[in-house]
C-alpha cells in the first residue's frame, strides 16, 4: 500500500511541475488591433501579422478593436494599433479604445507599442495620427517601436486616396511598411 501511495505522490509531483513548466513557457503574444470603416487599415494589420508570424514562437491575436477584451491587453508584450486619419486625428473609436485601457497601476508600463495608418492623402495628417496614437501609449509607460526601415521610422503609414493610390487596393509598397513593422516587433518580443 505504502509503495503505492508513494508512486501516486510522484505522479503528482511531475504533473504539477509540467503544468507550471507549460505555464512558463507560453510564447509572448503581440495584440495586433485596429478599427476601419472601408478595410484599408484592415489590410494593414493582416500585412502587420505576416511579419509577426515570420518571427517563429510569438503568438498573435488579429482583431478590431471592438472585439477586443482587456485581459487581451493586459496579457500582449506588445500592442500594435492601427487607425485611418479622419480630419488629421485617429479615429473617435480608437481613441475612445486608448481611453478605455486599464490605467491603475499602469499595468500596461513596459509593453511594447507600435503604430500604423491609413490617410487619403499624402502629409495631410498621417504622420500626426501615429505620433497622437504614440503619445498616449507613452502615457500608459509603453515602450515605443518604429518600422524596419527609415521609410517608416514612426511606424507604417499607406496612402489610399490621392493620385495613383485613389481607387485601388492598398499597394505593396505599404504594405512591406507594415509587414517589417510586425517582423521587428515580433524579433522584439521573442527576445524580451
Ligand atoms: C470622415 C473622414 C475624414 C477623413 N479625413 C482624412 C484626413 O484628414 N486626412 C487623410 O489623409 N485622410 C482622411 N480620410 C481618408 C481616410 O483616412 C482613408 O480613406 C483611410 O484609408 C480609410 O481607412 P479604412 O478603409 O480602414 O476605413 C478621411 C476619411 C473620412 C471618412
Amino acid at each position: 500500500m505504502m509503495k503505492y501511495s508513494n508512486q501516486v505522490y510522484v505522479f503528482f509531483i511531475v504533473l504539477l511541475s509540467s503544468i507550471e513548466l507549460s505555464f512558463a513557457q507560453s510564447s509572448p503574444s503581440i495584440l495586433i488591433t485596429y478599427h476601419t470603416e472601408s478595410g484599408k487599415t484592415q489590410t494593414m494589420a493582416e500585412a502587420v501579422a505576416k511579419g509577426v508570424q515570420e518571427i517563429g514562437n510569438v503568438d498573435f491575436i488579429l482583431k478590431p478593436i471592438s472585439e477586443v477584451k482587456t485581459e487581451e491587453i493586459l496579457n500582449a508584450s506588445a500592442i500594435i494599433l492601427g487607425s485611418p486619419v479622419y480630419n488629421a486625428n485617429m479615429t473617435p473609436q480608437v481613441q475612445g479604445f486608448i481611453n478605455s485601457w486599464p490605467f491603475e497601476g499602469r499595468p500596461l508600463k513596459d509593453k511594447i507599442g507600435a503604430v500604423f495608418v491609413t490617410g487619403g492623402g499624402f502629409s495631410i495628417g498621417e504622420e500626426a495620427v501615429m505620433f497622437s496614437m504614440i503619445r498616449s501609449m507613452m502615457i500608459h509607460g509603453m515602450v515605443i517601436v518604429g518600422g524596419d526601415s527609415i521609410e517608416s521610422a514612426f511606424g507604417a503609414s499607406a496612402i489610399t486616396g490621392e493620385g495613383e493610390y485613389e481607387e485601388k487596393e492598398v499597394q505593396d509598397i505599404f504594405l512591406k511598411k507594415a509587414e517589417g513593422l510586425g517582423r521587428r516587433v515580433g524579433e522584439m518580443v521573442a527576445n524580451k
